[in-house]
């Protein structure tokens, strides 16, 4: 590719990301070594082979599609220490984007095979950002997910054992899992509790379902932030719900082009939000299942939207402001890299 100025510099911008899935995020080579230590047999033994079970290709044709693919990564993280190394591992990978802060969400009831409990599984995802966080300088939070294909009582267990880690590590709630086969409303007694936990909420909306769904989530599940939301532009009036209360969306494009969340990259609805004053950020959703990170999402939509450097550090910021931090945290972190971003040279925060 030729040089091109904003792709350089896309490398360098300070970024966050907060919307990962760890489950999504394990790299082929762990998995190899996972395998050995665990004497699980592996269909090949090298990385370029491992990646077609992995990964979805453009053929993907829906959500369900692309949900399949996380039943081989979960099934070697059924151990403290896989848990712990995995989300060590995403903190080590966010930084080569420059990423400064992440949030890691994982299903703590998709591992406990061999016996981990809840709270357990998040005792060691939480260890492993906290490492990260030492070892890389990446800030982090764990969002525990509650499964749309789980029960009220395992879902419940999710949302009870994550209060405990409030302040310690977790910093909210989400429901993940196939949207068009399990409508949110169906969620409300289980939601109804984090509300009186008071764990903040972001719930995975308008993805595989239409606008109503961010509707259902933001007035009845108590929904802060909205995963996706790219069919929030199907009813301009839960746009307009989700606009007013500066609702962040939490948009992952490459995932969102693969689960067929939108026909197409000509249908993709980011700059015309943008344009509209909905508070819009950029993740990765699964970078090994899409095959993505965070700064080729920065670099498509650059190439695909036109973004002006601006622009796109208007995105950055709008994740720092989406941030489920507290606000003295929040401030700390928007100063840095807004400092960082002036040294590099660009001076775009006007
Ligand atoms: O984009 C998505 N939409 C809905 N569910 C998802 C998406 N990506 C991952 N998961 C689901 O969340 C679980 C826990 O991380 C994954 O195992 C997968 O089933
Ligand atoms: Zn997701």
């Amino acid at each position: 590719m030729a040089y091109n100025r904003t792709h350089d510099w896309l490398t360098r911008l300070p970024k966050v990301d907060l919307h990962l899935h760890l489950d999504g995020s394990v790299k082929p080579e762990t998995i190899l070594e996972l395998a050995l230590d665990q004497g699980i047999d592996l269909p090949v033994y090298n990385k370029e082979g491992l990646i077609p079970h992995m990964r979805v290709g453009d053929e993907c044709g829906s959500l369900i599609e692309y949900l399949s693919k996380f039943d081989f990564t979960t099934r070697f993280m059924q151990s403290g220490e896989a848990l712990e190394r995995i989300a060590y591992e995403v903190a080590g990978q966010s930084a080569e984007h420059n990423c400064k802060y992440v949030e890691v969400r994982f299903a703590p009831q998709l591992h406990r095979n061999n016996g981990l409990t809840v709270e357990e599984t998040i005792h060691y995802v939480v260890e492993g950002m906290k490492r990260g966080q030492r070892d890389f300088g990446v800030r982090a939070g764990v969002i525990a997910i509650c499964m749309r294909n789980h029960s009220s009582e395992s879902n419940l267990e999710v949302i009870r054992a994550a209060a405990k880690f409030v302040g310690k590590g977790v910093v909210a709630v989400d429901l993940a899992g196939d949207e068009a086969s399990y409508p949110p409303e169906w969620f409300r007694e289980v939601f109804a509790e984090s509300g009186r936990l008071g764990i903040p909420v972001t719930i995975h909306a308008g993805e595989a379902a239409g606008a109503v769904n961010v509707y259902e989530a933001v007035t009845n599940l108590g929904a802060v932030r909205i995963g996706h939301g790219v069919r929030l532009k199907e009813n301009s009036d839960i746009l307009e719900l989700v606009k007013e209360r500066r609702i962040p969306l939490e948009m992952c494009p490459i995932s969102n082009i693969q689960t067929k969340a939108v026909s197409g990259w000509e249908a993709y609805p980011i700059r015309e939000y943008l344009e509209q004053g909905l508070l819009v950020t950029i993740n990765t959703d699964n970078p090994s299942v899409s095959g993505t990170d965070i700064t080729n999402e920065y670099r498509v939509l650059s190439d695909r939207f036109g973004f002006t450097e601006p622009e796109l550090v208007r995105l950055v910021m709008n994740g720092v402001e989406a941030a489920f931090m507290d606000e003295s945290d929040k401030l700390l972190l928007r100063r840095e890299m807004e400092a960082e971003i002036h040294s590099l040279g660009m001076g775009l925060l006007s």
